[in-house]
């Protein structure tokens, strides 16, 4: 289903109710520039450090596109488990493995509290940036903790620049971009004031800064297009 949810006027900020997870794909498809690109360079790495027996988790997993990707490449035995808070993205989530046939595992969880097992390999794609600034490298150290020696954290995110000239041009960009995507002035509007204090993106380097203060070894940019990167971490 095509994303028309900033059609109309809004009455409440962002949310991944029934109505956004219904035109979820279509929405990132043409809300996140290289989306499939992203989701490609996450699949490739994922699958060089997946092996026999491996706890794999995708936090924020949405409609699983990425582990029904990977999932279907995997040449091993191990469990790829997706961890969402909402019912409605989850929905979409098993009706889509089902009809894939592939085998994961998707919970009903919030990735704050969840007791993670010891994992080699930890996916969050466009999620860090909604949990809330003051527990977030609360979330991204537990990630630490819980992966074993070697393991690797890829995440995903919108990012500013503390540029303010460079930022307002990035953004511009961005909108820009929208607008090829088919999306309306309007809609541009709507869909930022409904993500105000909800999205809150930091910058490159201090997702790199918050990887390092939580113990990871090393953690750099394998993906980026404006205000969009791709980061891995590896313990
Ligand atoms: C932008 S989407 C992620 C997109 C997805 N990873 C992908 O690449 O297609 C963010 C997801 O995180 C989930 N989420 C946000 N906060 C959460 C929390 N505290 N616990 C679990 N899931 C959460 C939302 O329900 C939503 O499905
Ligand atoms: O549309 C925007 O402004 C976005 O920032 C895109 C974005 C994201 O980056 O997560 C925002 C909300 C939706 O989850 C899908 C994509």
């Amino acid at each position: 289903m095509n994303d028309k949810v900033f059609t109309k006027p809004i009455k409440k900020h962002f949310e991944f109710d029934e109505e956004v997870a219904a035109v979820f794909d279509d929405m990132l498809k043409r809300s996140v520039p290289f989306y499939g690109e992203s989701q490609k360079i996450t699949k490739f790495f994922a699958l060089k450090s997946i092996k026999e027996e491996s706890i794999v988790y995708d936090l924020g997993s949405s409609t699983a596109s990425l582990l029904i990707s990977i999932a279907k490449d995997l040449a091993v035995d191990a469990r790829l488990i997706g961890l969402d808070n909402s019912e409605a993205m989850l929905e979409q989530a098993r009706k889509k493995a089902q009809a894939f046939g592939v085998s994961i595992e998707l919970e009903n969880a919030d990735i704050l509290e969840y007791d993670y097992k010891d994992a080699d390999l930890f996916i969050s794609n466009f999620t860090l940036q909604f949990i809330r600034p003051l527990v977030r490298e609360e979330l991204v150290k537990k990630i630490y903790d819980s992966l074993k020696s070697d393991g690797i954290f890829i995440f995903s995110e919108k990012v500013i620049s503390h540029h303010s000239k460079l930022n307002k041009d990035l953004i511009e960009c961005y909108y820009d971009y929208k607008k090829e995507q088919g999306y309306s002035e309007y809609e541009i509007v709507q869909k930022r004031e409904a993500l105000e204090n909800v999205l809150v993106p930091y910058s490159e380097d201090e997702n790199i800064k918050m990887a390092k203060n939580c113990g990871f070894k090393h953690c750099e940019v394998i993906f980026r297009w404006a205000n969009f990167a791709t980061f891995i971490a590896i313990k």
